[in-house]
């Protein structure tokens, strides 16, 4: 049938060229580690999945958490390795190939929002604060001179070379004398930047970027390199509404010009952009690969049969409007700038126990700044005429407290009153302590620091004298792992009677090996676990499976859990993700062009 219709020699042309693979995993192949021994049980098993030029696809994973999908992203850019070397696929290479003499390092680029917002990487503890600051030399590249890293490197000052006594650098070179693009290339990069709405951050320094910001960078970054293949995990994570049809727009253009083609990685909740042809579903170790029509179907199945047996009942609706709770924070003509760049311009905004909000506003519109005030992290919180916090009452118990100005509340006190889950907090939550467990990672939350303290397993109060103290946080902690663990939401949960030793078994495990959405989960019962009278939660559910997502929102819900003592906060651009509905009395606070009113 198609071969009648490529008669002509054109026709015959663009057969071939669709009909070409892009990627080909064949048959029964199954999918390890490097260096794990060959009995070991493979990461993924009994694949095959031919990727035809022309077709486009999306990679789901159906288990809790990122893994399935992350593990076939990590196969295509060579981090594992494929096993059943084909017999019928003489010049295929490695896997996957763009033709024979293409490896994965070079023709595939990779950006991914499910795993961490971009800014810190590797593990180690890096200072998220340090954008609230003055900004330091080694931070001052800027978003243009960020684009084109190879030829900056070279411009940029040597930190190893640098010496207290050592005369100034010579100022910079322009960057039109470094970065030499060609006509077609400038214009790539006019469209990019115009396209993402970057234009006019190119010159500000790039640690200064909000998330959003951030996000868009990097893919514009991406494409820059001109890779042959792009895979966005989760793209359109952490984007405002008006960001999120612009940036399908781009990529769908990019995919149909080859400028690269795009894989993008979704979570089974999202919704499949149109343009997609393809789906690649990863469940229970395999993957089922096929036309979009033949997967969403099993997605849905999958939805509908395996909703996990919870023990938690089911919230039905909740009463949460309180205007008679004790004020928890108070902003009253709040304002930062830097330099002559104003973000946010006079904000009033009083939150009272009981009261849940909702922190709206678009990329860049300042919520991480409002917040990092609220946490104290901001150097221009001291200066502020009345910005009024909690602060712990007493020693112990942190859920009682008064309101302070921020110069007389110590910043470790804050931490306790104020319990928070962020992109920022996720990228600095030390992942080299060594094998810091889930127990212990949720322990951290009574003081909001982030090493364990008193000892393997403790919870932090170890002093004589502390024994009720030291039996209200294990008694904490284990309400946490019974609501919010893996009996709340792990599809193949047994009867909730084995919901004890699996909340055992989850609070054994290594806080590094965790999926990206278990990791998440387990900061949220951080943030909760010392019932602290202000809960902030930006952008806590990247990353989380439908399944965690639904477990987390019930138990926000449930007021004899999260209760009338304690205020929320929540920031997200989906509107559907917040657990409360303006019927049942959320709140919602709104920041644009640097003015914050109550809508
Ligand atoms: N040091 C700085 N110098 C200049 N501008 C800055 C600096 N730090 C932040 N900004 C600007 O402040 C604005 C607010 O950033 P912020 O991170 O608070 O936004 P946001 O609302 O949280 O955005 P997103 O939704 O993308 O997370 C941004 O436009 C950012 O570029």
């Amino acid at each position: 049938m198609l071969l009648k219709r490529c008669k002509t020699r054109k026709g015959f042309l663009l057969r071939a060229l669709s009909t070409k693979s892009i990627i080909h995993i064949p048959k029964s192949s199954s999918i390890h580690p490097f260096g794990d021994p060959s009995n070991r049980l493979p990461v993924l098993r009994d694949v095959e999945w031919r990727v035809n030029e022309g077709d486009a696809w999306a990679v789901m994973s159906a288990s809790s958490g990122d893994n399935g999908k992350r593990a076939l992203f990590r196969t295509l850019l060579g981090h594992l390795r494929v096993l059943t070397i084909p017999s019928d696929a003489p010049n295929e290479g490695l896997f996957p190939f763009l033709g024979p003499d293409s490896d994965p390092y070079s023709t595939i680029a990779s950006v991914s929002f499910s795993h961490r917002s971009g800014r810190g990487a590797g593990g180690a503890f890096y200072d998220y604060t340090a954008r609230y600051g003055a900004i330091r030399d080694e931070d001052a590249l800027t978003l243009r001179e960020s684009m084109f890293p190879e030829s900056i490197a070279e411009e940029m000052p040597d930190p190893l070379a640098a010496s207290l006594f050592e005369k100034p650098k010579a100022k910079k070179r322009a960057f039109e004398d470094v970065v030499k693009l060609t006509g077609e290339e400038k214009q790539l990069f006019d469209t990019l930047v115009r396209e993402m709405d970057l234009e006019r951050l190119l010159d500000l320094p790039v640690v200064a970027l909000s998330n959003g910001q951030t996000r868009r960078a990097r893919i514009v970054r991406a494409v820059l390199r001109k890779p042959e293949l792009m895979l966005l995990d989760e793209p359109l994570t952490g984007l405002d509404v008006a960001a999120r049809p612009k940036l399908l727009d781009l990529l769908n253009k990019l995919h149909q010009s080859r400028k690269p083609r795009v894989i993008l990685g979704l979570r089974t909740q999202d919704d499949i952009p149109d343009w997609i042809t393809h789906v690649a579903l990863v469940r229970d170790g395999t993957v089922e690969a096929g036309p979009k029509n033949s997967i969403v179907p099993l997605i849905k199945q999958m939805d509908e049969s395996s909703r996990p047996t919870s023990t938690a009942k089911s919230i039905e609706s909740t009463e949460i409007s309180q205007s008679d709770g004790e004020l928890v924070l108070d902003l009253t003509n709040v304002n930062v700038k830097y330099s002559d760049r104003v973000v946010l311009n006079d904000i009033n905004w009083k939150i009272r126990q009981g009261e849940r909000w909702h922190l709206q506003g678009a990329n860049g519109s300042g919520k991480t700044t409002l917040m990092s005030l609220i946490l104290g992290d901001h150097p221009q919180s001291y200066i502020q005429k009345h910005l009024l916090l909690p602060s712990p009452s007493s020693s112990s118990a942190a859920n009682t407290f008064t309101l302070n100005h921020r110069k007389r509340i110590p910043t470790p006190h804050l931490r306790k009153t104020i319990g928070v889950v962020s992109p920022e907090l996720f990228d600095a939550f030390p992942r080299r302590h060594p094998g810091m467990t889930v127990r212990e990672a949720i322990g951290t939350g009574f003081e909001g620091v982030f090493v364990p303290l008193g000892g393997p397993g403790a919870v932090g109060a170890t002093e004589a004298g502390e024994e009720s103290l030291r039996a209200w946080r294990e008694q904490r902690v284990q309400e946490m792992l019974d609501h919010l663990g893996p009996a709340s939401w792990s599809l193949s949960t047994p009867p909730s009677t084995q919901t004890p030793s699996l909340s055992n078994d989850f609070a054994k495990r290594r806080f590094t090996e965790l999926s990206t959405g278990e990791q998440r989960i387990v900061l949220l019962m951080r943030a909760l676990v010392g019932k602290p009278p202000v809960v902030l939660l930006d952008e806590v559910w990247s990353g989380m499976s439908e399944e965690m997502v639904s477990a987390a929102r019930r138990y926000l819900r449930d007021l004899e859990r999260v209760g009338k003592d304690q205020a929320v906060v929540v920031i997200t651009h989906w509107e559907e993700e917040v657990p409360w509905s303006a019927e049942e009395g959320l709140k919602r606070f709104r920041l644009d062009g640097g003015r914050g009113e109550v809508v």
